[in-house]
């Protein structure tokens, strides 16, 4: 008990007054791009840990993203989503300004919208700050605990929000994402999956692409899923499928967040990602060497066809 909380507060001291490290972006795109094969980012999400940061450090990182990914990243989508309405306009406006190529925003979670009506008029507010690009709603109800059913949200939304264009889907509710895609085909929204371990179950229902912590690091394995998919070969879809999973679930049981997404990155591509802020605790040691063994057990995800 006694080591615990000492090994507690060490850890405390330790994460106190971490900065943000901008120095490695550079380096981050060039992996993505030339080892996982990733065009595409979202910044300052759940992984990147946009709202445990200030205005101030999103707006860095927002144009770090930008400049760095010049001729390297195909599309550079900032979330801009807070608490507070005139803070989330704000980053809205830099967003638009900087050249990111597209915004998305989570519905606020403290005070949150009880219904559509509300939660529509939060996002106009903030996606007309930024005329120009689309708007993407970021849907993830694990973490802000608003749950409106996006089949409904997406009915007359264009009207509401004209620069809409999608959602980021993290949820499991298939059916809802399902609906989505069937009903509003005409509209062509992209549909862009968060739960890693079911985008095979959620590409079979047409989901456009999609956003998560893993393609960080198994960018490479699960574009190989989308072409063994889009090759109607399922046997292999599914095997990159079950393979993600199987990583996954072993992780989950040891206890799995951003913190532990950070220390699985930088092992496997040598760049610092640093702790995460508080409260968020560090990965442990064990957590990293049982995560590195269990991938080095599954080198169909990691190693890959010479080009
Ligand atoms: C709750 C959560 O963190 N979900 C992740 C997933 O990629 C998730 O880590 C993965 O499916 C494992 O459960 C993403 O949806 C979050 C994400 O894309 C982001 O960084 O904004």
């Amino acid at each position: 008990m006694l080591s615990t909380k000492g090994s507690v507060s060490r850890e405390v001291t330790r994460l106190r007054s971490r900065k943000i490290n901008l120095s490695v972006i550079g380096q981050y795109v060039d992996y993505l791009v030339d080892k996982q094969g990733v065009k595409n980012v979202f910044v300052n999400g759940t992984t990147g840990e946009g709202l445990a940061l200030s205005s101030q450090e999103r707006k860095q990182l927002a144009e770090e993203w930008v400049n760095q990914g010049k001729k390297k990243l195909e599309h550079v989508i900032i979330h801009v989503g807070a608490l507070s309405l005139p803070e989330s306009k704000e980053l809205a406006r830099h967003a638009a300004e900087i050249g990111a190529s597209g915004i998305s925003a989570i519905a606020p979670f403290f005070f949150k919208p009880t219904n559509k009506g509300a939660l529509v008029a939060f996002l106009r507010e903030v996606a007309s700050e930024a005329p120009h690009i689309p708007f993407y709603y970021y849907h993830i109800p694990p973490l802000t605990g608003v749950k409106i059913c996006i089949e409904d949200l997406l009915d007359g939304i264009k009207k509401q929000i004209p620069t809409f264009q999608g959602v980021k889907y993290s949820d499991t509710d298939l059916l809802d994402f399902a609906q989505c895609m069937d009903k509003y085909n005409k509209e062509q929204f992209l549909l862009l999956y968060g739960v890693d371990e079911q985008l095979l179950s959620a590409l079979a229902v047409g989901a456009t692409g999609a956003v998560g912590s893993t393609y960080n690091y198994l960018g490479q394995a699960n574009n190989m899923m989308f072409q063994a998919y889009a090759n109607q070969d399922f046997a292999l879809a599914r095997k990159y499928q079950f393979c993600i999973g199987e990583f996954l679930s072993f992780v989950f049981k040891l206890g799995f967040g951003v913190a532990q997404t950070k220390a699985i990155m930088t092992s496997l591509s040598g760049i610092p990602m640093g702790p995460p802020r508080l409260p968020l605790m560090s990965a442990s040691e064990e957590f990293i060497t049982k995560a590195k063994a269990k991938l080095d057990s599954l080198p169909f995800l990691t190693t890959y066809p010479a080009k």
